[in-house]
This record gives structure tokens, C-alpha cells and sequence, in this order.
């Protein structure tokens, strides 16, 4: 049988899905499995190099044909504590934002922010690899994953977008959830999904897999970051839907 090919994001937060796919056998046998950051993640759901990936909700426009095949995501209920603007002067001083070339949902978030939250009109520029390190003055930056719980450390203001979202719209928001560019069947579905809530019921078996000194996983995994796709999580992607329709998306 043709193997299903996977691809998830490579960051701390989606460790706690993987548990349970690599631990079944069954699971296994039907997949191939491939590791990458959101942007890449994206390109190969819209070029068809994988089946269904862990991809940023900000592709959604540039399927031909999606489907949401799980009940988990990586969301946020208020702040997500990895997806932030990073500055060194408050925001109405903040002149440029360097957007992270690894994102696809955040860096459309902070564009929606900006115009509606914020209402501030910086320019905005695409980075580049690097970029982290030209985060001063009044040149702030969008930075996601793991390498924003570093930045936490280094930037003086930090603005979770996550929480802004919800003090802008009162609801949650969904930065990536699995969405596959064709119909899969549905016996590896139910398999897959089951197999995505196993790590989340064994959280301190994944936080002992992966030992990270610079922020504490268990907030993370149990604040920060909320795994369930429910009515609440709908609503607030198909409101960042709507923004997108009407905002000039980014690197889309
Ligand atoms: C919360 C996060 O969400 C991520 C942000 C994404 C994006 O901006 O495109 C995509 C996937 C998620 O893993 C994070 O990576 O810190």
C-alpha cells in the first residue's frame, strides 16, 4: 500500500502529538513521516509532496481542496508564550517589524494586530535567516517557536500575539492544525487522532523526552498551549479567515 506522507512542524510544541504516532506500530507502517518548520510545512501541503501536514491555518486560501482531519491543533486560549513580537521599545515607538520566514499564520496575525489592535502602520519587512540578531532599536521582530522562548529572554517588550488576539476578538485563536490537500480513509483518520491525544495524557513522559532548560515545558504544554480543536478554536480561525480575506496577506 501507498505510504500517507506526514509532515508535522519540528518545534517543542508538537512533540507532545508525535508520542503517541510514533508509538504505534500500525500507525508506523501506514506513514512517512517528515519534520520541518511551518513555512516549509505549508509549501509541500500546497505543492503535494505531502498528504496532510501540521500546517498554519494562513494556507488555507491556497488549497484547492482542504480538510481538517483531526481534533487537535496548536492553539492558544490566551497567551501562547512562543509567538510574540519581540522589541526593544514599546510598540507605539516600534518604527519596522522583521516578520519570521518560518511562520505563515503569525506573521499574517501580527499584520492583522497591527492595522486593528495596535493601529500603528510600521514597515513591514519579510526576513531573512538571521534576523534575529537585527531585533533592536526600533527595529522589532515576529519570532515563533522554540527560538521565541529563547528571544523571551533577550527582548525587553514582549507582545504575545496570541493574546492580543483574544483581548482584540474575546476568542481563541489556531495557529496550525492537520489539514489534508486530499481525502485520506477513514480508518487511518480515527487512528491518526487517537494516536495524537496519547502524548497529551502523558505529558510528563514527553517533557522527560525532551529536557529544555530555557522555559518550562509543563506551563507550555498545559497554559500556553492548547491542543483541543473544539467550537471556541473554530470560531476564532474563521474569524482570522475573514481578516485574511480582507487584509493583503504576507508571503501567502
Ligand atoms: C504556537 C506556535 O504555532 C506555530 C505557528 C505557525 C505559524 O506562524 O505559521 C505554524 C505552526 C505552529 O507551530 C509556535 O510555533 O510557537
Amino acid at each position: 500500500m501507498k505510504k500517507i506522507k506526514v509532515g508535522a512542524v519540528s518545534y517543542l510544541n508538537t512533540k507532545p502529538l508525535l508520542y503517541g504516532i510514533r508509538r504505534s506500530a500500525e500507525l508506523m507502517e501506514m506513514i512517512e513521516l517528515v519534520e520541518d518548520y511551518p513555512a516549509k510545512i505549508a509549501g509541500m501541503l500546497v505543492d503535494g509532496t505531502i498528504d496532510v501536514g501540521l500546517a498554519p491555518v494562513a494556507v488555507i486560501p491556497r488549497l484547492d481542496e482542504w480538510h481538517i482531519v483531526s481534533d487537535y491543533c496548536i492553539g492558544a486560549n490566551a497567551d501562547v508564550a512562543s509567538v510574540c513580537l519581540f522589541s526593544e521599545v514599546p510598540v507605539d515607538k516600534i518604527e519596522k517589524v522583521l516578520l519570521d520566514y518560518q511562520s505563515r499564520t503569525s506573521v499574517n496575525l501580527c499584520k492583522v494586530l497591527l492595522k486593528h489592535y495596535w493601529k500603528i502602520n510600521p514597515v513591514i519587512e519579510e526576513a531573512k535567516e538571521n534576523y534575529i540578531s537585527e531585533i533592536k532599536g526600533a527595529t522589532a521582530g515576529v519570532v515563533i517557536g522554540d527560538r521565541a522562548l529563547n528571544q523571551r529572554k533577550v527582548s525587553p517588550y514582549i507582545y504575545d500575539l496570541a493574546g492580543s488576539w483574544k483581548a482584540m476578538t474575546g476568542l481563541p485563536f489556531v495557529f496550525a492544525t492537520w489539514i489534508a490537500n486530499k481525502e485520506l480513509p477513514p480508518a487511518f483518520i480515527a487512528l491518526f487522532n487517537k494516536a495524537n491525544g496519547l502524548g497529551l495524557m502523558h505529558l510528563d513522559e514527553v517533557i522527560a523526552e525532551n529536557p529544555y532548560p530555557v522555559y518550562d515545558l509543563k506551563t507550555y504544554y498545559t497554559t500556553n498551549i492548547s491542543y483541543e480543536l473544539n467550537e471556541q478554536k473554530l470560531k476564532g480561525m474563521n474569524k482570522f479567515l475573514e481578516y485574511l480575506k480582507v487584509a493583503m496577506p504576507v508571503i501567502l
